[in-house]
């Protein structure tokens, strides 16, 4: 998935630098970041609709879109995919160790 997604990325910011016609990507880097924030409140509000309905294919669109809307919004902001693993991974390892602690804790 997160070569999928940094392929994605990779796409978005070509986009930003090398505007092309009918490049939806483009579209939105030129409406600016209060339209990329209000499709990304859009999408989000979309995949928690089709999560509410149960509709799993539906679900996983809308996360897509959301995927997508978000990966505009940190080309916007000059966020990297790096940057975001970056904090996933630390987290992942403050929250395992957390947990370890508290279940040798409770052991005790
Ligand atoms: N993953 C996506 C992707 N997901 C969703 N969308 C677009 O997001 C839009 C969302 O639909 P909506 O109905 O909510 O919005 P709309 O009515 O079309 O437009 P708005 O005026 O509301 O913004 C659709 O036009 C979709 O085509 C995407 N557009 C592009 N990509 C990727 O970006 C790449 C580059 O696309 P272009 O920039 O269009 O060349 C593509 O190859 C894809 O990989």
């Amino acid at each position: 998935m997160s070569d999928v997604i940094k392929g994605l990325y990779e796409v978005i910011e070509n986009r930003k630098e090398n505007p092309q016609e009918g490049s939806y990507t483009c579209y939105l880097f030129e409406k600016g970041t209060d339209k990329i924030l209000k499709k990304v409140g859009e999408e989000a509000a979309e995949v928690i609709i089709a999560a509410k309905n149960g509709e799993k294919v539906d679900t996983v669109n809308e996360i897509c879109d959301l995927t997508y809307h978000v990966l505009v919004l940190m080309a916007q902001e000059g966020i990297s995919v790096e940057d975001v693993s970056a904090v996933l991974e630390e987290r992942r390892k403050k929250i395992g160790n957390l947990k370890k602690f508290h279940k040798t804790d409770r052991n005790s």
